[in-house]
């Protein structure tokens, strides 16, 4: 089966909600592909409708070219763990995954190993009830890896891990990408998908607003502009501007520079003497760029301690 996922013109409505209002996108095999947006954009929504655990008023949504309503052995097709609390408190991970196995025609053998993969030998028999949330991320990582399928899809799965758990979790997901699976993840944790996605959906209120790489989208946010520190800000400025540059003044001896890169304005200002003590070449990170194309999206924004305090 092709490992991809494709989401088609998916519209759905909770009642007065518009939670998807046309989302398009797909998810190409070999690379992570982080799924982000603010709250409440209809990530979860659009996990749950790809999953047939939601149905879609209008559009489709396919693994591997195939509706999931329509594969018989899901688990070999798709793995997916989008909600770390659906356990049964009672029962071991080693239990819950041998019946999620067995539902799906699979061997305790393939259970031991995804078990070893998701770093849960120490816990695997203890009562998944007093699991933290990490260690349901493991076991929900693990369950869907049971069929070892082409397709992956976790939502959130960097919640509750612990920093250490938090690059494991990056390696992991980078390894399974590297066997060729198409793997859909999402996360708020902008810096952690700097790592590890190579390709982002960015969502808001039910859409795409951005579809790209993540170099891509670095380089877009980033643009041209230039920090250049100097004890002489007026000729500065009058020689960039004089070659095209837009200046403006950042504090006394700052400013930034935009329509040049940062060789030339260092190459124009040595040329006319003009002293300078640092050029440096703005680098837009993930979170940047996710916050400039959000803006307008943003159902909820947290206010900040020091915001909360003015
Ligand atoms: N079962 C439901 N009943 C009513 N409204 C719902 C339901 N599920 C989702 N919604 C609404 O649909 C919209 C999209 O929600 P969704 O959970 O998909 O967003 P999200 O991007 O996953 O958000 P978050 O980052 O907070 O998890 C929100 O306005 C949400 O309140």
């Amino acid at each position: 089966m092709e490992a991809t996922i494709e989401v088609n013109d998916v519209h759905k409505r909770f009642g007065p909600i518009v939670a998807l209002d046309g989302m398009s996108f797909t998810v190409k095999p070999g690379h992570v592909t982080g799924f982000v947006g603010p709250n409440g954009a209809g990530k979860s929504t659009t996990m749950r409708v790809i999953l047939g655990l939601d149905a879609a008023d209008e559009g489709s949504a396919l693994i591997g070219g195939r509706p999931y309503r329509s594969l018989r052995h899901p688990l070999r097709h798709v793995g997916a763990h989008v909600d770390a609390a659906a356990l049964q408190p009672s029962r071991s991970a080693r239990n819950h995954l041998l019946w999620l196995a067995h539902s799906q025609g699979l061997t305790a053998e393939r259970v031991d190993e995804v078990i070893e993969q998701a770093g849960l030998r120490e816990a695997a028999r203890r009562r998944a009830g007093g699991y933290s949330l990490g260690m349901r991320q493991r076991l929900g990582i693990a369950a869907a890896l049971l069929g070892d399928p082409p397709v992956i899809i976790l939502d959130e799965p960097f919640n509750g891990l612990d920093p250490e758990g938090i690059v494991w979790m990056r390696g992991f997901l980078a390894e399974l990408a590297g066997q060729g699976r198409a793997v859909l993840v999402s996360s708020h944790l902008m810096s952690e998908l700097q790592d590890t996605a190579a390709h982002l959906v960015v969502v808001g209120r039910g859409k795409v607003i951005a579809d790209a790489g993540v170099a891509e989208l670095l380089a877009a946010v980033s643009g041209d502009r230039v920090t250049l520190r100097t004890t002489a800000p007026s000729e500065a400025a009058r020689v960039l501007e004089h070659e095209g540059a837009t200046v403006a003044a950042l504090g006394h001896d700052t400013l930034t520079v935009s329509g040049l890169a940062a060789e030339r304005v260092a190459a124009l200002l040595g040329a006319r003497t003009v002293p300078f003590h640092e050029v440096a070449a703005h680098r837009a990170t993930l979170e940047d760029a996710y916050l400039e194309l959000t803006r307008d999206a943003a159902e909820f924004r947290a206010v900040s301690g020091q915001e909360a305090r003015r």
